[in-house]
């Protein structure tokens, strides 16, 4: 029970600001059903009536009017369910996404993003009825049977102890079959997350499985995720169907009994006909309250499932939220001995980074694979924190400012998913909305765009696709949108793919340009940006070995030489 109830409350968070329209449902409910309670009896009076040769139109009247009546109070708690229950949806699906986006980076990432996706469109549906209707319908369904039963006993008490015998039987049965089927449930909504987690994952890597002819392979994967959802479904389905046989059954059965028990009690004249009439009309109404109780029992149990997983992301560590006004913190990027790691576990990915990025100006690190580059953009952008030295803009630490603050004026061009999903307008425009056409046009010459625009079917309206700009179109995409912004500081993780000579002389004039107005700090995979590069910070093993010019570091730095040799190999021309 106390489970029950703890699992209970986290479906209540969701409905607990909609209280005041689930009373008021319930109250309408509580209404209509009274009106159905009381309809045995009023046909009890017209059969009493007819006894004694009186007229019946009264009570005639009284039922339409109790039909009537009825119909209209429950038509209008169905509209203020069905309205209830979109809102709660609205409510969590909102939920969700503001906590998505108030998440730490780092811990999100973690998480498959299909999973979480199937959160905000699958698992706030199953929520929906179990937070509005099964609520108000479990209230409303206990009173309707408890007063049936308290009616059937005021009406003959013989035949009241044969319902409630079945009754119970039925209660017992539901009692022992119900965390059976909610646990079913809850295990075929987390294969379904599975599913989405990995379908997602499928769908993003589709070039690389066809590639690899997993096709068969990676279907069977996703096949096995769906053959779980669907064998605890069937599982669920199985117990419910025992359920509702036999309480069927059993209600059909005790009919019969009060059928019978009744004939002979009226026989020997301890009973009025219009008695057994009305104590049937009760017996058959019995189903309503009783299967009311055990759908939204198991709604309840399904939404229960689907309401814990949505909180579940609650879980994930949150930014400070902080201000999110900008401050004036001046020119310029500090780390000071830099100490940060991914995990408690893990060993530290950067030990003691000290990098200094001038007022204006490039600065490319470079260094090989897993020496801390990606690490030192992630500290500068607030996603990793440091667990000792501190990160300074224009002298002020990243502890004295929201997370927010820290990235204002800041752009970041990333390496593997320059663009957002939309137009090239809105990629170009996301940062800084308010940037002029003219401001437009002139970033998009800088970089060599202007002729694709002009080639797109919609212009800047066009929706940026895989099919119609290539991966270099792309990174100038996302550098237009950086300059757009007109940043303090630039960052930027190169490509490490081929570009084509055009977006390689496009990229490196916005650089050079970009670093006369401000500071430019590149993750560099290509020979000719570190030369361009004012300061070129050599990493490996989580430090900083060397720092100077290309021609500094070629006559003091062993890895330096190695890594050019490297990048030479690389952009070699092919013969
Ligand atoms: N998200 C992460 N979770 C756990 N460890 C990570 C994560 N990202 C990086 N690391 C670890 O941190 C260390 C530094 O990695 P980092 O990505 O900063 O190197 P890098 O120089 O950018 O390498 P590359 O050129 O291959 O991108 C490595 O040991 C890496 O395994």
């Amino acid at each position: 029970m106390a489970v029950f109830t703890s699992r209970f409350a986290v479906l209540w968070f969701f409905a607990r600001p909609h209280r005041r329209v689930l009373v008021f449902a319930l109250v309408l409910g509580l209404i209509a059903s009274s009106m159905e309670l009381a309809t045995p009896l009023v046909t009890k009076w017209v059969l009493d009536t007819l006894a004694v040769g009186g007229s019946i139109s009264g009570p005639v009247a009284a039922l339409f009017g109790l039909l009537v009546v009825g119909a209209l109070i429950g038509w209008w708690q169905s509209v203020l369910l069905g309205t209830l229950a979109e809102d709660i949806v609205l409510g969590a699906r909102r939920h969700l996404i503001a906590r998505f986006l108030s998440a730490k980076v780092l811990s999100l990432l973690r998480k498959s993003p299909g999973d979480l996706v199937t959160r905000v469109t699958s698992d706030s549906v199953l929520m929906r009825e179990a937070a509005s209707s099964s609520l108000v319908g479990l209230v409303n369904g206990s009173v309707v049977l408890v007063g049936t039963l308290i009616l059937m006993a005021v009406l003959d008490l013989v035949l009241f102890g044969v319902t409630l015998a079945a009754v119970a039987v039925v209660a017992v049965l539901f009692g022992a079959l119900m965390p059976g089927i909610a646990t079913a449930q809850e295990k075929a909504q987390a294969a379904l997350a599975d599913l989405g987690g990995g379908t997602e994952g499928t769908l993003r890597a589709i070039k690389t499985v066809k590639a690899a002819g997993a096709e068969d392979r990676q279907r069977d994967r996703l096949f096995a995720d769906l053959d779980r959802a669907r064998n605890h479904g069937v599982r669920a389905v199985r117990r419910e169907a025992v359920a509702w046989t036999v309480s069927w059954t059993g209600i059909q059965a005790v009919i019969i009994v009060i059928l019978a028990l009744g004939a002979a009690r009226v026989a020997a004249g301890e009973m009025a006909v219009s008695t057994l009439v009305a104590f049937l009309l009760y017996a058959f109404g019995l189903m309503g309250p009783i299967m009311e109780l055990s759908q939204n029992m198991t709604a309840l149990q399904a939404g229960i499932a689907a309401a814990a997983r949505i909180r579940e992301v609650d879980a994930l560590p949150r930014e400070a939220a902080g201000d999110a006004h900008a401050v004036d913190v001046g020119p310029g990027l500090a780390l000071a001995a830099v100490e940060a790691r991914y995990s408690a576990d893990a060993r530290l990915a950067l030990a003691g980074v000290t990098i200094d990025v001038p007022e204006r100006g490039h600065v490319a690190l470079v260094g090989p694979s897993g020496a801390g580059k990606t690490s030192v953009m992630s500290t500068v952008l607030g996603f990793l924190e440091p667990e000792a030295g501190e990160v300074r803009r224009g002298g002020v630490s990243y502890s004295q400012l929201s997370p927010r603050q820290a990235r204002a004026k800041l752009a970041y061009v990333e390496q593997e998913t320059p663009v957002v999903p939309g137009t090239v307008r809105d990629n170009l425009l996301f940062v800084n909305p308010d940037a002029s056409d003219q401001d437009v046009a002139r970033v998009l010459g800088e970089l060599g765009l202007d002729s694709l625009v002009a080639e797109l079917p919609d212009g800047l309206d066009s929706v940026l696709t895989d099919t119609n700009v290539s991966g270099g179109q792309r990174q100038r995409i996302a550098i237009a949108r950086a300059l757009l912004a007109e940043p303090e500081i630039l960052l930027m993780d190169e490509a490490t793919a081929q570009v084509d000579g055009v977006t390689e002389a496009a990229i490196h004039e916005a650089i050079r340009r970009q670093a006369k107005r401000g500071a430019v700090l590149t993750i560099a995979h290509r020979l000719s940006t570190v030369v361009d590069a004012d300061r070129i910070v050599v990493m490996d093993g989580g430090r900083v070995v060397a720092q100077g010019t290309h021609d500094e570091l070629l006559d003091d730095s062993e890895l330096y030489r190695e890594l050019v040799a490297a990048f030479r190999l690389e952009s070699a021309p092919l013969r």
